[in-house]
């Protein structure tokens, strides 16, 4: 009888000895990287940071099967000492490994952000898009992107903390928080950090009385911010996609404005209105599939052997779902690089229901058992905020210092780290409802 084939790891970059593919990984944009090699060595192949290997997973049928059906093998988070063990200590859960903790830090969290409970802070987050058209007719001189982050800050702060909207000018509360994000987003990348590719040097940062007293000070001043470090950036992130994608695609608003003329008229949207505005669940669908903010998704880690396909995928292999090509599979997305809302509208103008495989569309929120726990709020904060700015404004493109227009690159990207976002460009928002301002005060002073 014939022997099975030993099976090993997908195929990939080759590697020096012992190092691996340490120096080909950059510092920046590392998901560009892994679509470059996923062109070469296939849609699922591996690399390796010395002995650790990666699997990058690139269509969704393999991160299904791995990451959704597998959740039980695959639902770990590699070791990250920098940010996890000293930056966090052990605290916060998006980044801890499977442990009992971690069960009772994500149980507590789904009860608070369920799509049943996040419907408490329907209220809330429909005042803070007001707040944000408000701030954009009176302050057209501050950046569009400081008006969506604020917007975004505040909806965490509010529905995390039970703290008071955050004000577009003054002092800024949540601003100790941007610091430990930015810093969290870099170090949350697998071998971002020296620590992380050479863990022996923890036993000199843990002696060192100088190291331990930076991370004691880091500590102590981002602790209130594990959880909220995970939302603003990608929420107000994907409201900038959006402004992009509608100066560069402006005829796929029409829908959508056909639709909030027909159901809202000249009075602001709300969630009562959803059910009667599928475009603007597609739209929110297309925004995050189109531009995905977590571009290489999050890394899981198998917690044992599993056989897949012809591959081996070993105990402690980190396994990256690329979202950026998940959400541009072509079995599932024709046509992923265009942006086209319509994609998810069926011949009677209603959402379409998910393709079997997919399970469902918003693949940009991760997978398995470390699936987005605020992914409930997201999309509402998203929906209500897409559709007050669609039913208010036309976006024009806006002018640089010289005065002349400025048409965003789509392929013009910042990262940091774990979210991906476009450069700065300038807009103008253009009222569509007569009196609007007036109109936004009416509705806010009640
Ligand atoms: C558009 C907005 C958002 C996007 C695109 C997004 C995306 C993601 C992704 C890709 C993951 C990793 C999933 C995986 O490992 O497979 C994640 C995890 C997480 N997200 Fe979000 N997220 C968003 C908003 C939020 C918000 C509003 C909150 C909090 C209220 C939040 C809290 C978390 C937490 C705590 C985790 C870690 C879960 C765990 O490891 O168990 N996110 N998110």
């Amino acid at each position: 009888a014939r022997r099975p084939a030993l099976r090993a790891l997908p195929p990939g970059p080759k590697g020096l000895p012992l190092l691996g593919n340490l120096f080909q990984v950059p510092s920046t944009l590392l998901w560009v990287k892994l679509i470059e090699w996923s062109k070469v060595y296939g849609p699922i192949y591996s690399y390796t940071l010395l002995w650790q290997p990666i699997i990058v997973l690139t269509r969704l049928r393999d991160a299904s099967a791995l990451l959704d059906r597998l959740s039980a093998k695959t639902s770990d988070r590699p070791r990250l000492i920098k940010l996890s063990e000293h930056m966090c200590r052990g605290r916060q859960f998006g980044v801890i490994p499977r442990n009992d903790l971690w069960k009772r830090y994500r149980r507590a969290a789904h009860e608070s952000l369920n799509v049943r409970a996040a419907q408490n802070y329907w209220r809330m987050q429909e005042e803070e898009a007001r707040i944000l058209l408000d701030g954009l007719i009176n302050h057209p001189e501050i950046e569009a992107a400081k008006h969506l982050q604020r917007e975004s800050s505040s909806i965490a702060w509010r529905a995390l903390f039970g703290h008071m909207t955050i004000p577009l000018e003054g002092p800024d509360p949540s601003e100790p928080m941007e610091e430990f994000i930015h810093e969290s987003f870099r170090a949350v990348v697998p071998g971002s950090s020296i620590v992380d590719v050479f863990p022996f040097l923890n036993l000199l940062i843990t002696r060192s009385k100088v190291l331990r007293s930076e991370s004691d000070k880091f500590y102590e001043k981002a602790a209130a911010f594990f959880t909220e470090s995970f939302s603003e950036p990608q929420t107000a992130t994907a409201l900038k996609w959006f402004l992009l994608a509608m100066i560069l695609y402006p005829e796929t608003a029409a829908p959508a404005r056909a639709e909030l003329e027909r159901v809202v008229g000249d009075r602001p949207p709300s969630f009562a209105d959803m059910d009667r505005l599928p475009q603007i669940e597609a739209m929110v669908k297309e925004v995050l599939r189109w531009r995905p903010p977590a571009a290489a998704g999050l890394a899981h880690m198998a917690t044992e052997d599993i056989v897949y396909e012809e591959y081996l995928i070993p105990k402690g292999a980190i396994l990256f779902p690329l979202a950026w090509s998940i959400c541009r599979d072509p079995s599932v997305y024709p046509n992923g690089e265009t942006f086209d809302p319509s994609r998810f509208i069926d011949s009677a103008g209603n959402v379409k229901s998910p393709l079997p495989r997919t399970h469902e569309d918003y693949l940009a929120f991760g997978h398995g058992r470390r699936i987005c726990v605020g992914k409930s709020l997201a999309i509402n904060s998203l929906s209500i905020s897409i559709a007050h700015l669609l039913w208010a404004f036309d976006f024009q493109k806006g002018v640089d210092e010289h005065g002349a227009e400025v048409t965003p690159d789509p392929m013009a990207f910042l990262d940091n780290g774990a979210t991906v976002y476009p450069k700065p460009f300038p807009v103008k928002f253009v009222p569509r409802i007569s009196g609007l301002a007036d109109r936004l005060k009416a509705v806010l002073s009640k």
